[in-house]
């Protein structure tokens, strides 16, 4: 079919995730407009002369009365996405700097609740991408060499006291099936000690063999030969990515997020050519998932990520000791 929304201009909409005490404030769009009725992040559309930035700091007023300032905006994600009657590019910002008491001055209810809390069904289809976003840690760490279990989990454990990570992907290849499951369920308990979610990587079966898993890390092969989400959405779906093409598949399994890299070359996989933050940037902006930069990076590059249009940096030497 060939919609309308084929020749109707992509909207251009400032969206503000403004954050307070680690909770996030959402309002309810009233019955009558587009997507009446459901929960959003406050903001509207960029008027015509305005930069993103401005047009975030007056909806942010207009809508709730706060404000902000400029310099405390940061770049969380964009995304496009077609109603069918209606096309949008989100460009989504986070603030954790507002000033005021927060009151739905157009007279739909605010509220401020955890990213935990978000739920897709509760926003506009386009929000997923968003949510996931949120609820993500700005960097993951990857296991490195792991020759065999017990080494491995002395390792983990040690790696986990270190850093402060909300996630980890248990990378273990030189190991055989049947080995990495013994250290997938050797490596749950040292990781809910820690607090730490463990995401599985490899297979939907060695997902399914590990109850208690946070979520599962689909290598690319792994990805490719899979055509619909192997795991229930209430866990991690994540998927290694080096091109367009593998972050367009990763997106139609329905990932939650990609890892995509090597952005700079690499000790651990000095075969892979890296593509660069400009070969990053392209790629993050049309894609529609939150994007880690991976390759050559650790929690310094944060900044240069997310300025780069990434959720933040995934990577193993920057935390996995040198075995
Ligand atoms: N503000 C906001 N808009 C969202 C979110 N998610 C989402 O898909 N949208 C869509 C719905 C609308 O089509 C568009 C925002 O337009 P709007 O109608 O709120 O903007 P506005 O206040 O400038 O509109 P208007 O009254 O001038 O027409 O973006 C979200 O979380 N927050």
């Amino acid at each position: 079919m060939t919609g309308l929304s084929s020749v109707v201009r992509e909207v251009h909409v400032a969206v503000a995730v403004v954050i307070r005490d680690g909770r996030v404030l959402i309002a309810r769009r009233p019955d009558h407009v587009h997507q009446g009725g459901l929960l959003e992040f406050p903001g509207g559309k960029v008027e015509p002369g305005e930069t993103v930035q401005q047009a975030l700091i007056r909806e942010i007023a207009e809508e709730t009365g706060l404000s902000v300032s400029e310099s405390s905006l940061e770049p969380v994600i964009g995304i496009r996405h077609d109603y069918g009657d209606k096309r949008v590019f989100l460009d989504v910002w986070r603030t954790q700097d507002a000033a005021g008491v927060a009151e739905g001055r157009e007279g739909q209810p605010v509220e401020w609740v955890l990213p935990d809390e978000l739920r897709d069904e509760d926003f506009p289809a386009a929000n997923r991408p968003i949510i996931r976003a949120l609820r993500l840690p700005a960097v993951l760490p990857i296991t490195g060499a792991i020759g065999n279990v017990t080494d491995g989990v002395s390792a983990l454990r040690a790696s986990l006291a270190r850093s402060s990570a909300g996630l980890v992907v248990l990378r273990a290849p030189a190991l055989a099936p049947v080995e990495y499951l013994r250290l997938s369920r050797h490596s749950l308990p040292e990781c809910s000690e820690a607090g730490v979610g463990l995401i599985v990587h490899g297979g939907p079966a060695m997902y399914r063999e590990t109850p208690g898993a946070a979520g599962l890390h689909l290598p690319g092969r792994e990805a490719a030969a899979l055509s619909a989400r192997p795991i229930s959405h209430g866990a991690w779906l994540g998927v290694s990515c080096h091109d367009a093409g593998q972050i367009a598949h990763a997106t139609a399994l329905g990932a939650d997020y990609v890892t995509l890299g090597p952005v700079k070359p690499t000790a651990t996989h000095p075969e892979a050519k890296a593509i660069g933050w400009d070969e990053f940037r392209r790629l993050a902006a049309a894609a529609r998932v939150p994007v880690y930069a991976l390759g050559g990076l650790g929690p310094d590059d944060v900044t240069r990520a997310r300025d780069e249009g990434g959720q933040g940096v995934a990577g193993i030497r920057f935390w996995w000791p040198e075995l």
